[in-house]
């Protein structure tokens, strides 16, 4: 069912009343504690590997904008780091908040970013689908990439892909050429800890890996994502626009976090 979100009646506070695994051992988001990180120096790198060809479309799924891939074979993967084998491209998507100063799932020492990208993985070596791999602990892998304000002049891909929503009634629209790792920064030095979706059914599945370096964007990009959903709601009686929509940091409960750099 669907009628969770991010207010006070259904929002994270309460999450755990219909879905008991809120409280779980292995919950995502965290906040990573660089001086609590241990150093690993057998992570090999992260290699992802896009073929922008595979995207398929861009739609409003409800609690935030998801760009699809066809993950009906391996066109898309990412590999290395924390990863056994290849684990291939399904989807990505954005957290973000009411304004500029916090709005990011994870914390770096406590500090907030303004949002957060989700690159979202499925262990296709493993699993015959995406929902099989996300009731499994190695099944999904999630590149997590912070986003910081900066007000650029250029446009950059991200209002591309939203001014395909906005100008198609934000529902749906199809999507070509695409390769998210134009949105990757230059760096790709991580953390990676065992964790889980950070959105019902908060299944214990993912394998995070945490870019260090964030990516920019415009302020005024950040507030098109806030203005997203008030261009699609259908009940124009009560127009609403998605402000926030990010999981507060959950205990570690003894979980080590890995970092690839000193
Ligand atoms: C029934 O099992 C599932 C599994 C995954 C579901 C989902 C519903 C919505 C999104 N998803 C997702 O694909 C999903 C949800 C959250 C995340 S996150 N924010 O990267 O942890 C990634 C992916 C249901
Ligand atoms: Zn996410």
């Amino acid at each position: 069912m669907d009628n969770w979100g991010y207010a006070d009646h259904n929002g994270p506070k309460v999450w755990h009343e219909l879905f008991p695994l809120a409280n779980g051992e292995r919950q995502s988001p965290i906040d990573i504690v660089t001086k609590a990180a241990i150093y690993d120096p057998s992570l090999p790198p992260i290699n992802v590997d896009y073929d922008p060809s595979s995207v398929k479309l861009i739609m409003n799924s409800g609690h935030t904008f998801t760009v699809e891939f066809d993950d009906g074979e391996d066109k898309s993967v990412i590999r290395g780091g924390p990863l056994h084998g290849s684990y291939r491209l399904q989807q990505f998507h954005f957290h973000w908040g009411p304004c500029d100063d916090y709005g990011a799932e994870h914390k770096v020492d406590g500090r907030d970013y303004p949002a957060e990208l989700h690159i979202v993985h499925w262990n296709a070596e493993k699993f015959s689908s995406f929902v099989e791999a996300a009731q499994n602990p190695d099944g999904l892998a999630v590149l997590g990439i912070f986003l910081k304000v900066r007000n650029l002049i250029r446009i950059h891909l991200l209002s591309i892909c939203l001014i395909f929503l906005l100008y198609q009634d934000g529902k749906q629209s199809s999507f070509t050429n695409f390769d998210p790792s134009c949105l990757l920064p230059d760096c790709k030095e991580f953390w990676t800890y065992p964790g889980s979706l950070t959105i019902p059914p908060l299944l214990e599945s993912v394998i995070w890996i945490l870019l260090k370096e964030p990516i920019a964007v415009s302020s005024r990009q950040l507030s098109q994502f806030r203005s997203l959903f008030s261009t699609t709601e259908t009940d124009e009686s009560k127009p609403c626009c998605m402000e926030k929509n990010h999981r507060p940091v959950q205990p570690l409960k003894g979980r080590k976090v890995r970092a690839s750099f000193l």
